[in-house]
């Protein structure tokens, strides 16, 4: 089977390509400069080229802060390029994955939220994003669309790396703890999507398809993560950083950011038997390569 995965360097099409290998599965990455999602023409250029049996729409405009500023260039990327994608996938007749984010939640709420919770993104990218869904799902019902979170991994940038990263001259850090969510490693988002695409590949059934929420096992704050990075870290190399609980106030960043996006994971384990591994856990996977 040969899945066509947009981006070349990002982290969930750099675990696909990983994970693909030992899944035996083809994991073709198309991204710039042959594929620019921001220029619709070249998505159908490339994909009616490859014919690939499904395709992972993994690439975004993922700089939170920055999209408050280019919020045409986030739409482009985020909404018009997944929707040029939709439409060829739907002529090609095949599946597409698609991969969204808690941040279309508004995270004022206190509960666990479902896949059928109102939306309203409080960010230019959780906008963008949601308009990317409803896109992919106008363009063709073939879709499942995978809200995720909070990605890491040992590849590109993240909230692992960034820790690790400021460990380096730093003895102490403050760190959000009044935002509530679940860290999520791109390799435990490569081996669910490899198995929901062969899924929609082989299965006409219409409750495969839709919006699914797949995030890591239990739930955290930054604080919390930032707690466990820095477990992982004492104990390989005995360095200790502290970090200050801060609150979101605290922090002041351009984009503004849910308070809760926990999000429940039942629709996934239901439908398709997948449960992701408890966040700490995967962390220390991440961990043991990163260091
Ligand atoms: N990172 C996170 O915390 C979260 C991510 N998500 C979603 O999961 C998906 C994967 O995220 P992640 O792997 O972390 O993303 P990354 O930020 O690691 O990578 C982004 C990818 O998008 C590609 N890309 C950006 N702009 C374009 C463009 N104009 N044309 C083609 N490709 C482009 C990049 O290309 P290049 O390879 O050239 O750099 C890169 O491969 C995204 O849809 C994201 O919205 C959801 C929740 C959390
Ligand atoms: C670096 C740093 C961040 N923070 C805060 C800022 C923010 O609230 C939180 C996480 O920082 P980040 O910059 O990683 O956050 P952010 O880039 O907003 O992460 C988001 O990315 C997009 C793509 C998603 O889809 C989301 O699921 C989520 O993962 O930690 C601190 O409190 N202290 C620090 O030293
Ligand atoms: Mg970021």
């Amino acid at each position: 089977m040969r899945i066509a995965v947009t981006g070349k360097q990002g982290q969930v099409v750099t675990a696909l390509i990983e994970r693909g290998a030992e899944a035996g599965v083809e994991i073709v990455a198309v991204g710039r400069p042959e594929l620019d999602l921001a220029d619709p023409s070249s998505i159908r250029r490339v994909l009616s080229e490859l014919k690939p049996d499904a395709i992972v729409s993994a690439a975004a405009y993922t700089a939170v802060d920055k999209a408050e500023s280019e919020q045409e260039l986030a739409f482009a990327v985020n909404a018009k390029g997944p929707q040029a994608l939709a439409e060829v996938a739907d002529e090609l007749g095949i599946p597409v994955v698609h991969l969204s984010t808690d941040y279309v939640f508004p995270g004022d709420s206190q509960g666990i939220y479902v896949e059928t919770d109102a939306t309203g993104p409080v960010s230019v990218y959780g906008k963008s994003k949601l308009a990317g869904e409803e896109a992919i799902a106008a363009a063709t019902p073939n879709h499942a669309i995978l809200r995720t979170a909070w990605v890491y991994s040992p590849f590109g940038a993240n909230f692992v790396k960034t820790m690790l990263r400021l460990a380096e001259t730093r003895d102490a850090l403050n760190v959000v703890a009044d935002q509530h969510g679940t860290p999520t490693s791109a390799l435990d988002i490569a081996d669910a999507v490899i198995a929901i695409a062969k899924r929609l590949a082989s299965d006409a059934d219409p409750k495969l398809r839709g919006v699914f929420h797949l995030t890591g096992s239990g739930e955290a704050t930054w604080a919390d993560f930032a707690d466990e990075i820095f477990a992982g870290l004492k104990a390989k190399s005995g360095r200790q950083i502290s970090v200050g609980r801060i609150t979101t106030d605290q922090y002041p960043t351009p984009a503004k950011r849910p308070a809760n996006s926990r999000l429940s994971n039942d629709k996934l384990a239901n439908t398709y038997g997948i449960v992701l591994p408890d966040w700490k856990q995967s962390t220390k996977v991440v961990l043991d390569r990163l260091l």
